[in-house]
């Protein structure tokens, strides 16, 4: 899958992004040019996925460059830089979107005019992208090698093309080893209660005709006591010192493919590590109720019940077998290992 998952018009100076809520039954491109609509396209995981959340807020501010025209320079970069502390505030648990949203807002802070912002926020927000999708492929090469020429990988919610600039993490592993000519069949777990799997990697793997299939949350530690999964492999939103944070439900594989003996992998760029934190000073987005309780339109329960709906877990770093990121793998000891890349 070669396609770019959120990307800078050029023609119109706005943005461009793969509507994910539709997938898999419809493949859409939307073109935003506003602040408001690139906040609620996060908000509503059209556009999701750590390293996606990178660009797009890497994008949103060189979009409000645009927006703006202050001839007042103090009075333009503060208009810029409200809009990326509020482009920041719109998922608080994956690093990287703030990193991306502060990395671009630093290019800018010394310009003279908002023309030299605007071509000084545009670099450094294609070069994000494109430094995405290498390091993708990068971690996709040194992980690919971790895997047996034959194998049954399971992953968690979708760490593939969709949640990159392209290519992947988790699935961008996938696709490396298989390119190298491995046997590699996924398990792709649906991934409640947005369904990221279902919806999203049995999507791209059956469209790179990668054998997929898909089960319910449920069914994975079945499978692993079964003997019919090799490798986990996942993707981060932040990992810190002492554990990653990934989509509702890592932990629980990751505790069950330790029972069972089995390799667990996270993949991730530097991007998402977090140097300053540790796993109880992290914010786990909780999500709105209807998420769990509609299906559409299909009510799944009463009215009168309240939810829990995190979006993520933190899994602490002895449960995971390797840490796989563009600059190579990284395994236990952590303490002594994570030097953070
Ligand atoms: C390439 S890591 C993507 C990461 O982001 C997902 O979360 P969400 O779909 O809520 O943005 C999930 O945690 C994936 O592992």
């Amino acid at each position: 899958m070669s396609e770019k998952t959120i990307f800078w018009d050029f023609d119109n100076n706005c943005i461009k992004f793969v509507e994910q809520t539709l997938l898999p039954a419809e493949y859409k491109i939307i073109s935003c040019d506003s602040i408001e609509r690139l906040a609620k396209a996060i908000k509503n995981l059209e556009v999701r996925g750590a390293p996606a959340l990178g660009v797009a807020g890497a994008f949103g501010v060189s979009l409000s460059t645009f927006i703006h025209d202050d001839k007042n320079m103090d009075g333009f970069l503060k208009l810029v830089f409200d809009d990326g502390d509020y482009l920041s505030r719109t998922r608080p648990t994956a690093i990287n979107l703030s990193w991306g949203i502060k990395r671009v807002l630093q290019s800018i802070q010394n310009a003279k005019s908002p023309e030299e912002a605007r071509e000084n926020a545009l670099s450094e927000a294609v070069s994000i992208a494109e430094e995405d999708e290498k390091m993708c492929r990068q971690i996709g090469d040194f992980g690919a090698e971790l895997l047996p020429d034959k194998c049954t990988v399971l992953t968690h919610c979708n760490a593939g093309a969709l949640a990159c600039y392209t290519w992947g993490t988790a699935l961008g592993v996938i696709r490396s080893a298989v390119a190298m000519g491995k046997d590699v069949s996924v398990i792709s777990c649906e991934t409640r209660p947005l369904n990221q799997g279902s919806r999203l990697t049995a999507w791209e793997l059956s469209r790179d005709n990668i054998p997929v299939k898909t089960i319910p949350d449920s069914s994975a530690a079945f499978l692993m006591r079964k003997g019919e999964i090799d490798a986990v492999i996942v993707g981060a939103d932040r990992i810190t010192q002492d554990a990653v944070f990934n989509k509702i439900g890592t932990y629980m594989h990751a505790v069950c493919a330790k029972y069972h003996n089995i390799p667990f992998f996270v993949a991730a760029p530097s991007s998402t590590f977090d140097k300053e934190h540790r796993e109880n000073e992290i914010e786990i987005e909780i999500r709105n109720r209807n998420e769990l309780a509609f299906c559409g339109n299909k009510q799944l329960m009463p009215d009168c019940v309240d939810t829990l709906n995190y979006a993520f877990d933190p899994t602490p770093l002895e449960l995971i077998t390797a840490i796989i990121t563009e600059r190579g793998i990284i395994r236990p000891s952590f303490d002594e290992n994570l030097k953070m890349p």
